[in-house]
């Protein structure tokens, strides 16, 4: 029996996780409905990935008995609502990075997905092919013990205005630096790290636009990233052990290649069959594949990527956030 999903937001990301998912085997994966605001961009979409259930509220979509887990697409300030409507009426979800704004919403999520028993898990960066191999290298000792993780993720956005716009959710942590995060915490296989110093700089809307992050874990293990979403970095991460080190030389945040002691071993992703929105967006097959075994052992989180995982990573980003100096409304509330 295949995993019938539904796609919550006919945007960008969306897209491109259709088009990953058509990467599946049929047999496999299918995605059978898609909800947006409109009803004319669901349909639009719709015609072009051949879904067959369109609708014009999400709404409709939590309450079609014949879909197994809702990927959520919409825009961070978005993901706590719509987590709270489809695990409210009993569906699973896989919900886009950031799983939400805060801590507080990260609770509320998690607590309504064990509440109605559904699974739920945030997109992360994890299920790569070159993760999977980092995360064998790394557990194996390969490198010997790790001491030192480098990270970085710049890109010019500045004129995307959910990355600047704090009512749309902008900032540079939680929408790029995550990924930083998410690797160090790969690494370090979830530990919370002991302390952690940020500092950064804001654009006029009050959003952080570049941020340095400095982590101290036990055994005198560090971390450091930095993320700015008005500059260009070289965007590759390193791993130092006391045997050896592992670098991903470009695009850290879905990686397709890995220098093992200067030895470089490629890790590609499929192809898409239509164009992508993001780089690499096919990588996002191998999560959704995680989630078609974690629904047919009847898991409610995954333990690759639990939800300890992703509230260690909201409880973070918070700190990042209170050092730096950015509050979104959500943090009053
Ligand atoms: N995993 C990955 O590699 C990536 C993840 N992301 C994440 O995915 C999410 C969406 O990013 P992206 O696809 O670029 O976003 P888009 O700008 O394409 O918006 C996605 C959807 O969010 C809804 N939306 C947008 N603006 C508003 C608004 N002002 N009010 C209400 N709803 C709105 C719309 O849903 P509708 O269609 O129903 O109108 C829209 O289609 C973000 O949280 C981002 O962090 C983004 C890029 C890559
Ligand atoms: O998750 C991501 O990859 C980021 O949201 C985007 O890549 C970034 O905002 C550039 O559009």
């Amino acid at each position: 029996m295949a995993t019938r999903w539904g796609i919550c937001s006919a945007g960008r990301i969306s897209h491109d996780f259709t088009v990953a998912l058509k990467t599946l085997p049929h047999e496999d994966h299918q995605v059978v409905a898609v909800a947006a605001r409109k009803l004319e961009d669901a349909q639009e979409f719709a015609t072009k990935h051949s879904i067959s259930r369109v609708y014009g509220s999400y709404e409709e979509l939590a309450r079609d008995p014949d879909i197994d887990v809702v990927y959520i697409g919409v825009i961070h300030p978005y993901h706590l609502s719509t987590c709270l409507l489809f695990t409210n009426a009993k569906k699973n979800v896989l919900c886009e990075k950031p799983l939400a704004m805060n801590t507080k919403e990260v609770k509320e999520i998690l607590s309504s997905a064990k509440r109605n028993d559904v699974f739920l898990m945030e997109v992360r960066m994890e299920f790569f092919p070159a993760s999977v191999e980092i995360r064998r290298l790394v557990d194996q000792g390969e490198v010997g013990e790790v001491k030192m993780v480098r990270s970085e993720f710049g890109v010019p956005i500045s004129h995307v205005p959910r990355s600047v716009q704090k009512e749309l959710g902008g900032g540079a942590i939680l929408d790029i630096g995550i990924y930083c995060l998410q690797f160090i915490c790969m690494v370090f296989n979830g530990e919370k790290p002991e302390s952690i110093q940020a500092m950064g700089v804001c654009l006029e809307t009050g959003v952080d636009e570049t941020v340095v992050v400095t982590l101290k874990f036990s055994r005198n293990r560090m971390a450091v990233f930095s993320c700015s979403s008005g500059v260009k970095l070289p965007n590759d991460a390193i791993i130092a052990g006391t045997k050896g080190n592992i670098r991903i030389p470009d695009h850290m945040w879905c990686p397709t290649s890995l220098e093992v002691n200067g030895k470089e071993t490629q890790y590609p992703v499929p192809e898409p069959y239509l164009p992508l929105n993001f780089l690499n967006s096919t990588g996002m097959r191998y999560e959704a594949e995680e989630v078609r075994q974690c629904l047919l052992k009847g898991l409610n989180e995954s333990a690759v990527v639990s939800h300890a995982d992703s509230l260690l990573l909201a409880e973070l980003e918070d700190e990042i956030r209170r050092q730096v100096g950015v509050v979104y409304s959500q943090d009053s509330k």
